[in-house]
This record gives structure tokens, sequence and C-alpha cells, in this order.
């Protein structure tokens, strides 16, 4: 993508439901459709990739079967492949792996375009960017950790950005078609830096979720941070 094309894109948020009240989780999804969400994330985690677990495939399907908004999956777990198939027939539209979970990261990435979903790979904050270098080309998505996995609420960790700057080089001086996802610790505060510095698609979980306002005002929040309200 040209800088003139970045320029007058509109950045997608992808509110993470992590952090919402699960018990009310439809209420929550609602919530963020009528707020103008572009995704909803959901976070798969299993207890052995991350030191948390979260929810799975029938959540999924449940969550599918009452938006109209996309549904991003993020897979923290071990050996994504065996478990691909079941969460695009739940309803996923984005199904995303982390390469440091995958052995055989192309096969799994070819098998997830095969059954009908973009797929998208993502790196935690210590794996470096050449671990993309040869599955760049194959994938619709790169994701972008910019808190260790497993928890929502944590910190930005701050050298994201220099990281998310080198990977949109990459990805223009390609001309690859992958968009730049960027996960954890994103509010209000930083959004317009993870912007900046080349991200397409922001997944906020605390920010949106929180005590201090409404779904709606943070909502609001992050698009007048951005400069979009
Ligand atoms: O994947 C993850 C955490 O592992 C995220 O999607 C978080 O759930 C985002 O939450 P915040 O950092 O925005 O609170
Ligand atoms: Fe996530």
């Amino acid at each position: 993508m040209t800088v003139e094309q970045r320029a007058g894109r509109r950045v997608a948020i992808a509110p993470s439901v992590l952090t919402a009240d699960l018990v009310r989780l439809a209420d929550a999804v609602a919530a963020i459709e009528a707020a103008g969400a572009d995704y909803v994330h959901l976070d798969v985690m299993d207890g052995r990739f991350v030191p948390n677990i979260t929810i799975g495939i029938p959540v999924v399907e449940a969550v599918a079967d009452v938006t109209h908004l996309p549904v991003d999956v993020h897979l923290m777990i071990v050996e994504p492949e065996r478990y691909v198939d079941q969460f695009i027939a739940a309803g996923a539209q984005i199904v995303t792996v982390h390469v440091e979970a995958s052995v055989h990261l192309h096969r799994t990435v070819q098998r997830i375009r095969e059954a009908g979903a973009q797929a998208g790979v993502a790196l935690n904050p210590a794996t470096p960017l050449a671990a993309i270098e040869e599955i760049l080309p194959f994938v619709d998505l790169v994701l972008v950790m910019s808190v260790n996995p497993g928890f929502g609420g944590q910190t930005f960790i701050p050298t994201s950005l220099g990281k998310i700057e080198r990977l949109r080089r990459m990805i223009d001086e390609r001309g690859a078609r992958a968009v730049i996802q960027v996960d954890g610790g994103i509010k209000a505060s930083n959004i317009r830096r993870v912007v900046d510095a080349g991200a397409d698609i922001i997944v906020a979980g605390s920010a949106v979720f929180t005590p201090e306002r409404s779904v709606a005002e943070a909502m609001a929040l992050l698009r007048e941070a951005l400069g979009e309200a």
C-alpha cells in the first residue's frame, strides 16, 4: 500500500471481549456492534501456549450466531492446526495462529484459507519479524502482540512501535497484501501512535470494556483519539 493510500484509510477497531462480563456476552457483542466496531476479537487460550484458559469452539459459535460482525479468532493454543477447521466451521472469518505454536506454519495457513477463512499469523513480543519473512506472501494478516499474550489489561510494550514500523516497511516494500493488526495495552492515550507506526486493525479489550465508561463512550474516545470522531 502506498503512503497516499494509507493516508485516506479508516482504521479498523476489533474489540476483545476478554474483559467483558461473560455472563452477558451477547449484550457485550451487541454493544460493540452498535458502537461501530469493525470486528469482534475472540481470544482462545489453552493453558499451555499461554498461562490462562478462556473460551473454545462453542463460544465462538454462539457469538457468530448473534452478530453481523466478522468474527476474528486469535488462537493462543499449541498445535493450532488441529483445531482450525472447527473454528472456521463455528463461524470464524479470520483465524490467527502464533508462529511460535505451529511447526508447519505454511500448511496451517494454507488450510485456513482452503477452509474459507482469512489467515493471520501472530508474533509474541520477543519473536523477531524474521520469523514471518517466508510466510508473509501467504497471509492476510500479521498480528503484532504488544503485550505478552495470556491476559487482558496489561501495559503496552513501547518497543512494539518500532516493530510495527519495520513490519509496515517490510509489507510495503514487498507489495504484500497482509494487513497489520496490533493487540495488547491499546488505549485512547496511545492508539494514535500505534496507527502512525503502521497498524491497520487495533484490538482493544480493557479500553472498551471498562467500569469507567460505557462501551459506546469508550469506542467514541478511541475514534476521537484517532481524529475520526
Ligand atoms: O490477546 C490478547 C491477550 O493475550 C488480547 O486480545 C487482550 O485481550 C487485549 O486486551 P487489552 O490488552 O486491550 O486489555
Ligand atoms: Fe487477542
